[in-house]
């Protein structure tokens, strides 16, 4: 003991390090020349592995690992949240910390796009705890069928953490980040899918010329829905909201869906009915739209499943399908038609709409806004416009004087007073004329007097070509 104490003393001095080292030095090059020379190379990398795996092994033992997948139902082409908040989320580290990015830009996107390299294992620092994640790109079968996942792996001691705190963290960051950022997304189902692009209508409220009165109860309602969460929740209803726009072309309805959705920087659905073919499909179209989006069926009254029942009118809110609570009756040989459509889902029936539109397939949706336009309300079937599926009925009207008034200020900058502006007023009360008709004379012209002139001059001939006209027709 005590001989052993002495050489260590022994070796503090500056020498006895370097005589360890040249000994150690020369031990490591013998062994390399011994292993070289005398141990096959098959038999030394068969060592290596086993090296290899033991060392890992022991240090990634206590690692667990989360699989995210893109889709959370193959089957059913269910996109998986998790995945999308996390490919959103990983390139904000990969950006200040990472080597290997891919970068690019989409035709329809302004801003270039981040993405995580399948190649690059990206760490995550979260209160202090370390989480490594890495993109699978999956087998080249699986490349073609768009199924990706994400590991994500941690030390098995912080489970708790990463249920609590650490995906909820990615969640949110993902949420914050979407509602935060400019650019929103216009999609449009073609072909069993999404196609994605920007949506750079710059329609606001500001910039629509609508009864100001009108405005406020659309701006107070919408602001009431994204309030009340928990009030839906305890009511056991789905949180979603349906607008029904109905009016003559041209008089705003595009237009106001883009300033709501501008307004909420919700994202647009857009679903041309006639393009769906069976319920399952409007079904997978549905479960394909995400939270804050606003889901559009334009032109309603054009598709011919819908307007199947439309041609026997009942009166609005009670219609000889429906029971009193507005549920389909079992009865009414039409309904069991479409009832036993829905079952096999192989076709689009008015029945699979008031299903998807109920929530009944998209219950997980949430913070959903549906809007229908028509430019012929008395044409659709009234179970699709009662309370509960279409709560806030829109009439997009005729262009009047309080409308007339924003429009005026937002082509014109005139906020009180012009000669012309009575006349015009008094025309537009007598005769309707759309706000995109008035529009479109208003932006011929930066100078007020010229633009107010030849607005008064289109609106006389026109008023009195329709009058003209009404006699004949009668
Ligand atoms: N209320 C409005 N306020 C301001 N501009 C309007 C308004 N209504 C229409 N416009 C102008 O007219 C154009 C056409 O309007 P928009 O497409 O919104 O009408 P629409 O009712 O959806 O028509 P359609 O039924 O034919 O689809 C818009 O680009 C806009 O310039």
């Amino acid at each position: 003991m005590k001989s052993t104490l002495s050489s260590l003393a022994g070796f503090r001095s500056t020498s006895s390090w370097f005589e360890v080292y040249a000994i150690f030095s020369t031990f490591m090059m013998l062994l390399r020349t011994v292993m070289n020379d005398l141990v096959p190379e098959n038999v030394r990398s068969f060592i290596i592995t086993k090296l290899e795996a033991f060392f890992f092994y022991s240090k990634s033992n206590n690692m667990v690992s989360l699989t995210i997948n893109q889709l959370w139902d193959d089957r059913n082409e269910d996109n998986n949240e998790l995945y999308e908040a996390a490919l959103y989320y990983l390139p904000l580290k990969v950006t200040r910390t990472y080597k290997s990015l891919n970068i690019g830009k989409q035709n329809d996107h302004q801003d270039l796009v981040f993405a995580v390299d399948a190649k690059e294992e990206v760490v995550d620092e979260f209160e202090g705890i370390k989480f490594n994640w890495k993109l699978h790109d999956g087998s080249e079968e699986e490349k073609k069928s768009s199924k990706r996942e994400f590991k994500l792996s941690f030390d098995e001691k912080h489970r708790e953490i990463v249920v609590k705190k650490y995906i909820p963290h990615v969640l949110g960051t993902y949420q914050t980040m979407k509602s935060e950022r400019r650019i929103l997304k216009l999609n449009s189902w073609s072909y069993g899918y999404w196609k994605e692009s920007d949506l750079s209508h710059p329609a606001t409220f500001e910039s629509l010329g609508l009864d100001p009165e009108l405005k406020k109860t659309i701006i107070d309602d919408l602001e009431r829905f994204l309030k009340r969460k928990e009030m839906y929740k305890k009511v056991g209803k789905p949180w979603k909201r349906g607008y029904l726009l109905y009016g003559p072309p041209g008089t705003g309805k595009s237009s106001l869906i883009a300033a709501m959705a501008n307004y909420l920087k919700f994202d647009v659905y857009d679903l041309d009915l006639n393009s769906i073919d069976s319920n399952s499909e409007l079904m997978s179209a549905m479960r394909g739209t995400s939270r804050r989006s606003i889901i559009v069926i334009e032109d309603i009254d054009c598709n011919k499943e819908v307007n199947t029942r439309s041609s026997a009118r009942r009166e609005p809110y009670a219609t000889d399908s429906e029971d009193d609570t507005g549920n389909a009756k079992v009865d009414d040989p039409k309904v069991d038609d479409a009832k036993v459509d829905d079952d096999k889902g192989e076709k689009f029936t008015l029945s699979g709409l008031l299903n998807c539109v109920d929530g009944l397939w998209s219950s997980h949706a949430e913070e959903r806004i549906m809007i229908f336009t028509t430019n012929h309300v008395e044409k659709i079937d009234p179970a699709l416009l009662r309370p509960g599926r279409m709560d806030m009925h829109i009439n997009l009207s005729f262009l009047k004087a309080k409308a007339f008034r924003v429009l005026v200020s937002n082509y014109l900058d005139i906020r009180d007073h012009h000669p012309l502006l009575e006349q015009i007023e008094d025309l537009l009360e007598k005769t309707e004329f759309t706000p995109a008709e008035v529009a479109e004379q208003l932006i011929r012209s930066e100078d007020p007097d010229i633009a107010l002139d030849r607005l008064l001059k289109f609106l006389r001939e026109k008023s009195m070509k329709r009058q003209a006209k009404k006699p004949n027709e009668t």
